[in-house]
Order: structure tokens, then sequence, then C-alpha cells
């Protein structure tokens, strides 16, 4: 850890991509698109671009002005090889072969800005410089002539301009957020995603039950590309996002999102990595491409369909389309799963987890899935907050994938979440909220909606955002379950066993609204906390993590943020304040110090007191006034762990099968 020099909390990566010899210049190197011989569709920006020479002609008559939306750096130096007319055009021209159409020859030509600014038509603009050196053909077919107008990186301003003047449900809140809803979806639809199997995937990726990737072909997925282009480029604009993932320079990728909603832009404005006017100017081609036409539903009729929703992965074109859901989620969670593919081909570890740092450098990373609180306890006033929710575990130490938080608002309270409180402010996506129509003031706990109410911003709306986001190896490994059962211990420590078979485990309580359709809280397992994103078997995961956390001497904990004093219905959820003085004690070291005692079926090791929390509320057996009814919920929860991990027991763990016996037994006996 000599190089990545640590004082007052700036830690740092080195950006070594000089290392990456032919990885390009951001260091990934590029996904194999498989190409077959004599196929016609291709695509590929650095190809033979849309005709330039006729976008002019075609749109002299149309074309609108407009301010420049990125800062355009000058001529700087010796170096600056193009003009700023000239990288503009290149800029188009990428976007252009994005949104063309893969079968027909030619795609919608895009201009730049809003078409509603009506000005004059530009002067017609002189080739000066003949730098196209394909030949121009003549585009005969109708949609030759169709074009599109591109709002390119709007900042936070145009993007609420956009939405208040275009979009339905658009409104600024008392606090100066902007409040949107996401339409018929209010939550994910994990049952409506579908992964291409191709060659390469039906070998790499996780198949067949449990597993969150359904099948599609590549021919089904074009057939859901064509219809959300098509509709795109058929309308008069559409938003366009060039951004990155990953602090970590050595494994950052460029996304490119294509949406139809300035809600959704500035939604990813927020979660993504902001690039700087400078970066910006070097993009190039994406990395990878989404294509948001959430409004617009696929067709039934179409093969792999089971509703009208879909959203469609195909690592081999590095691209997402989405129809039929409005729900923003979809689109950071879906680059999740996409880092979830690459990062370990690359030895990085990707993590469903929140993470934070102490002021002396201990990293935690808090594991969990939906509701369960990675969010509202990876933000903490007296810790760098370094994410909430995507993050990558390398050589290096710990990198966040986003740019931003997106926090669960039901019940948000100024008192109890002041960092969270404070962020929702100019800038600030606010889902599905209700509002006091004249005052504008939230009524945060108003569920009329959906229980899923949401507030996506950018991370350094929170105090203490540790920028760059990227920190150590983590010291502490922290399961967050909220255990409807009532039955987990507020806080257990982990064996290394222990840890693996819990996070294999990845045992919930799904808090009603964040996935479409879950209304009461009800048992969930998910692998790795995260079964929706994760690509590869769970067992390549868990491999990673135990070999990390062993090399770098991390703890594994279980903190149920859940139910205490009985099941959910008599008992009730543990006091934040609680969880929180828990937290501390694990970060402090003191917890690691503590007495311990056994629980009896799951065998878990509880501390005996921890300052502020009171000791009887340690051992659930002392909450129940119904012993029996305990004893029964335990027996039941252990039986659901047990018959759950029926199907890893024939999984190897790593390079031998020692670990893989011993996490077997880290699990309930009874
Ligand atoms: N003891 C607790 N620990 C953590 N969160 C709690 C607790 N009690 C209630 N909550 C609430 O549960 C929710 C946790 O959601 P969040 O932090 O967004 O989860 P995640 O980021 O894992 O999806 C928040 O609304 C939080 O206020
Ligand atoms: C965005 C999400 O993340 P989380 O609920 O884990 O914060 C989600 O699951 O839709
Ligand atoms: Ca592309
Ligand atoms: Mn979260």
């Amino acid at each position: 850890m000599a190089e990545n020099g640590m004082e007052n909390g700036e830690f740092s990566f080195a950006a070594n991509g000089s290392t990456n010899g032919g990885k390009g210049r951001n260091g990934l190197a590029k996904i194999q698109t498989h190409k077959k011989k004599g196929d016609e569709i291709c695509h590929d920006d650095s190809a033979a671009p849309v005709k330039a020479q006729t976008i002019d002609e075609l749109h002299s008559l149309q074309r609108k002005k407009s301010a420049p939306t990125t800062p355009i750096k000058g001529m700087q130096g010796g170096f600056a090889a193009v003009s700023e007319e000239e990288r503009q055009n290149q800029q188009l021209q990428s976007i252009s072969a994005s949104l063309a159409s893969l079968t027909r020859e030619t795609g919608p030509k895009v201009v730049k800005g809003d078409p509603a600014r009506k000005t004059e038509t530009p002067k017609h603009v002189t080739h000066h410089h003949h730098h196209h050196h394909y030949a121009p053909t003549l585009s005969t077919s109708d949609s030759a002539l169709k074009f599109t107008h591109i709002l390119y990186n709007l900042s936070p301003g145009e993007l609420y301009e956009q939405a208040i003047k275009y979009e339905k449900g658009s409104f600024i809140t008392a606090s100066g957020a902007l409040a949107t809803l996401s339409g018929a979806k209010t939550g994910r639809s994990p049952r409506d995603k579908r992964v291409v199997k191709d060659e390469t995937t039906a070998d790499e990726l996780w198949w067949g039950k449990g597993s969150p990737n359904i099948e599609m072909d590549e021919h089904t997925f074009l057939v859901n590309r064509e219809r959300a282009v098509d509709y795109l480029c058929s309308l008069d604009k559409v938003f366009v996002n060039d951004q990155f993932l990953n602090w970590d320079p050595n494994h950052r990728i460029k996304v490119r999102i294509v949406s139809a909603r300035a809600y959704h832009s500035l939604f990813m404005h927020n979660m993504c990595i902001r690039p700087t006017p400078d970066e910006l100017e070097d993009f190039g081609t994406p990395d990878f491409t989404i294509y948001n036409a959430g409004q617009f539903p696929c067709n039934r009729y179409t093969h792999y369909m089971t509703s009208s929703t879909s959203i469609d992965l195909n690592l081999a074109r590095r691209e997402m389309v989405i129809l039929g859901t409005q729900y923003a989620g979809e689109m950071k969670k879906g680059l999740f799963s996409v880092m979830h593919y690459l990062m370990p081909k690359r030895q990085v570890l990707s993590l469903h987890s929140g993470c934070n740092m102490g002021k002396n450098g201990d990293v935690a990373l808090f594991f969990g899935l939906s509701g369960t609180g990675k969010t509202t306890l990876s933000t903490d006033h007296n810790r760098y907050l370094i994410g909430d929710d995507e993050h990558c575990w390398s050589e290096n130490g710990v990198s966040n994938i986003e740019g931003g938080c997106y926090a669960k608002c039901i019940d948000l309270s100024g008192e109890k979440e002041p960092d969270i409180w404070n962020a929702i402010k100019f800038g600030t996506v606010l889902e599905n909220v209700v509002f006091d129509e004249h005052s504008r003031d939230v009524d945060y706990s108003d569920k009329s909606v959906t229980e899923n109410t949401r507030a996506a911003y950018p991370i350094e709306y929170i105090p203490n955002a540790k920028i760059p986001c990227v920190g150590p190896h983590p010291k502490n490994v922290i399961l967050l379950a909220c255990d409807a059962f009532g039955v987990l211990p507020p806080v257990s420590k982990l064996s290394l066993a222990q840890t693996m078979y819990h996070f294999i485990s990845g045992y919930t309580a799904l808090v009603a609204g964040t996935e479409d359709g879950i209304k009461e809280p009800q048992a969930t397992f998910s692998a790795c906390f995260g079964a929706a994103f994760i690509m590869l078997h769970p067992t390549k995961y868990a491999a990673m993590l135990a070999e990390k956390m062993r090399k770098h001497g991390a703890t594994g904990w279980l903190v149920n943020t859940g139910w205490s004093g009985g099941s959910y219905g008599s008992g009730n959820r543990i006091k934040l304040a609680y969880t929180r003085k828990i937290i501390d004690a694990i970060h402090s070291g003191t917890l690691l110090e503590a007495n311990y005692a056994k629980t009896e079926v799951f065998g878990l090791n509880i501390p005996t007191g921890i300052e502020g929390v009171p000791s009887e509320i340690l051992d659930p057996i002392n909450t129940w006034s119904d012993k029996k009814a305990y004893k029964d919920a335990l027996l039941k929860l252990g039986g659901l762990f047990k018959k759950n991990f029926e199907v890893f027991a024939n999984y190897k763990i790593g390079t031998d099968n020692k670990l893989t016996e011993e996490i077997l037994a880290a699990g309930p006996n009874f």
C-alpha cells in the first residue's frame, strides 16, 4: 500500500494507464464483438460515419441554432488538431452512428440543440476542411431524411427546464429538487431482464435456476434494439449523456446513455461520473451504450417477451435496450450488471455494497439487498462517504463505480438522516414523491404513488464525500440483512467461512416497492447480495471475496437492520440509532474486543454489550415475549437458509475443496 499514500483522508490511486498497452486510452480492453464474416450488421462508431456532406444540406432548412451545451476548449499549444466545428461534427456523427438503424442503409441525422428553440437558420456552412475520406452516397430511403435533435450532456438547469416544459409530473419542490414521476413502473422489473446468449456468453455467464440471466437470442435483441432506436428517432429530440463509470482510473469505462426524457438524463448525470469539459472533449467512442426507450413498450409477440417491458443486455455489442419501463433505476443497475461481467475478467471484484472510510483510513463495506441500509449506513456524518451502492475491489483498494447516490425517501426525516435530507436540493431528482401543491413541501410519509420513493443526487452533495471516490483495502465487511422474522441478532461477528456462507446466501426480507410487484415483506435469498445483477456464477465472486478478505485481514459482520421483539407484524424494526451505535463500535474496533456468546441454530457469535445499545436486545430471544414462537421462527428461517443453500453444495469455491467444506459447515446447524 506504500504507493497509495494516505493523509487526512486524501487517498487516491495512481493512474498507470500507460501499463495497459493496447487497451485504449482509458485502459479498458475492448469487449470482443464476435462479428461474423459477411454479416451486414455492423455497429462501430469508428467505421464509416454518416454522410456528413449531406447532413448540412439536409439540415440547412431545419437546423436550429443553439448555444453550445458543452464548454468547448479552444486551440491550445501546437496540438489542436480539430476545430471546434469539426469536433462537434465528429461528436454528432458518433451519436448518429449510435442511433443508426442496423438494417437500413442510413440512419437519422442528428443535430445539436433544442428544436423548440426556434431561431434563424444558420448560414450555410461550407466545407473548408475536406477531412472526409469517403465518397458521398445518395440516400434514398425515408429514414435518411429523418433527423433528431441531440441534447448533449445538458446541465441540471437546462434539464430542469426541459423536464418542466415537456414532461408531465415535473415540478420544483420547496428545497429545489426536481420532482418527477417514473410512470407505471416504480421499481425494477427483474423478470423482464434478458441477456443475449451467444457462443461466448453461453460458457461464461451463469444461466439456469437462480440466475438472473434469462436468455434471449441476438436476433430478438436486434428486433428490440430496432424498436427502441426507431422510437427514439421518431422523436424530435433525444438526450445523450456521455459519462464514466468507476473512479479507479485503470478500470474506468465510458458509457453513453441515449434517452427520451430529461428525467432520465438528469438521473444519469447525477448517478454516473461526470466528465470534466476536457475529458468530454476527448471522449471518443463509448465502451457501452444504453438505448432507453422506456415510454415505448416492447412487442409482446416478439420471441422471449413475457410482458410489454424488456430490459435487454447484449455484452458482445456492448449495448442495452430498455422498453416499457421508465423506472430510472434500471439504467444504473443495468450498467452495474455490465460491471459485474467486465471487472471480474480483470481480477477486479465488483460489489453490491456501500463503502465509507474513517478519519484513519479504515474502510468498511456494507453489503445488502435493497432497503437493508447500504445508503443510510454508509452515509455517516463521522466518516468519508466513498459510495452508497456499487464498488470495485482491486489490487489497489476500493473504488466507487458511480458518481452519485440513490436514497430511499420513505419516512425520511431531517433529524434522523440530515446528510441525505440536505442533499435533496437543486439538481437532485426526486422520484414519485408527493408534495403540497402550493408550498411544494414534500410529504415523505406519503406512499400514494409508491413506497419506493427515491432521491438521486451527485455524491458531492454529501458534505464528507471522499473525492475521488477511492480508498484502501477494507478492514470491515458488514453484511446487512433486514430480517422480517426478527430472529437474527442485531450484530454478530463472523468467521471467514460464515462470512462466505452469508454472502452466498444473501438473505433479507425484501422491503416493499423496490422490485415491482412486491407489496409485503418476504424472506428472500439473493446470491452475493445482488443476484439480480451478477453475471457469473455466485461462487466466482465469493471466491474472490474470500481471497481478498483473507489477504487483507478484513473482519466479517452480520447486522440485522430488520425486526426485533417479534416478526414483521408484531415486533418493530430495530431503531436506526441503535444500528448506528453498533456500526460505530465495528468501525472503532471496540466490538472486535468485546465478549461473545454463541447462538443456537445459526451458531453466531454475539457481543454481550455495546455502548449506547440496550444489552437485552443483543440476543433476540430476550425481546420476544413468546419464547416458543421465537424458537419456531428461528427454526423456520434456519430451514429456509438450508434449503436455499442446497444448490450451492455441489459447487467448488476457490482452488480446492477446503473452503467449500468450511462454508457448508458455517451455516445453521440443527
Ligand atoms: N435500523 C435500521 N438500519 C438501517 N436502515 C433503517 C433502519 N431502520 C429503518 N431504516 C430505514 O430503512 C431504509 C434503508 O434503505 P437504504 O439505506 O436506502 O437501503 P439500501 O441502500 O440498502 O437499498 C431507509 O429508509 C432507512 O431509514
Ligand atoms: C436502485 C436500487 O438499489 P438499492 O435499492 O440497493 O439502493 C434498486 O435495487 O433498484
Ligand atoms: Ca456505439
Ligand atoms: Mn441504496
